[in-house]
């Protein structure tokens, strides 16, 4: 049986109660260039927790190297997740465990309508919210359903990468960039979105460039400096922090 390791002797955690994801001196490299440098961080279930930090300081590649894809490589570290060990896991295997990753690209799988995108998200279990329910979140999608899913403009194909990683039954949701070249008005529709997934129980890692939008809507936040945890507390702290503000986040 797998059973998580206690990481609670950790001096970069906020918190000591046990965690739904958690995340051991974690070591990613692209080739020779070492990224993510010894990171530890902790995930409760039902959390959004922002991933912040300058430009490169490394939390694409935090995500994608929790999410176990091939590129960067995690070269020490664990990662475990509702006590099972993603670190000794393919990415098919860790989105099977319940990963669902939104790309920054999206992903939008060209020549398929909304609904087909959708569809092939469920063509094997574990299956999760239905269709019918996801048009009932994102209600553009619903009315845009026989439309070819790549030619939505950008804020509904971002609705469509959310929707589908929902569309599997998922444990924690890996947002990169979600508000990236988005308009302030759709900003505030997918905000309100992400407010109403986490209110269904839904755990939520948010990397953003655009800070203020994300220590928003996140309860917790984790601030990147070149591969290093600089900072893990409230969001509330960090908007109360004008000095780690300026010198981390720029704002
Ligand atoms: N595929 C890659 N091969 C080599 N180096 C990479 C690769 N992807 C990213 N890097 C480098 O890794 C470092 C961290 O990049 P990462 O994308 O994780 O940063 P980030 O914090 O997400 O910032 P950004 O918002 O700019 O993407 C940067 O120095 C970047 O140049």
């Amino acid at each position: 049986m797998n059973v998580r390791p206690d990481f609670s002797k950790n001096a970069n955690m906020a918190e000591t109660a046990p965690a739904f994801l958690s995340v051991w001196d974690m070591h990613s490299y692209y080739g020779e260039s070492y990224i993510v440098q010894g990171i530890n961080f902790n995930v409760h279930e039902g959390e959004i927790v922002a991933l912040l930090g300058r430009n490169g300081a490394g939390k694409t590649t935090t995500l994608r190297s929790i999410a176990r894809l091939n590129s960067p490589q995690v070269q020490r570290g664990e990662i475990w997740l509702d006590h099972k060990p993603l670190h000794t896991m393919s990415s098919y295997e860790a989105a099977t465990a319940g990963l669902g990753l939104v790309p920054e690209d999206r992903r939008i799988i060209p020549g398929l309508t909304v609904e087909e995108n959708l569809q092939l998200a469920q063509i094997a279990p574990p299956i999760g919210w239905s269709i019918e329910r996801l048009y009932d979140l994102f209600p553009r999608l619903g009315e845009r359903r026989k439309q070819e899913g790549v030619t939505l403009s950008g804020g509904e194909q971002q609705m469509l990468a959310i929707a589908r990683a929902l569309a599997r039954d998922i444990k924690v949701l890996l947002l990169d960039e979600p508000y990236e070249g988005l308009a302030p008005v759709i900003v505030d529709e997918i905000e309100k979105t992400l407010r109403h997934i986490k209110e269904q129980g839904m755990t939520t890692i948010l990397v953003e460039q655009n800070a203020v939008r994300a220590l928003q809507l996140a309860d917790r936040a984790i601030i990147l400096d070149t591969g290093s945890i600089v900072f893990d507390g409230t969001a509330a702290e960090v908007l109360g922090n004008e000095e780690l503000r300026a010198e981390y986040l720029a704002i």
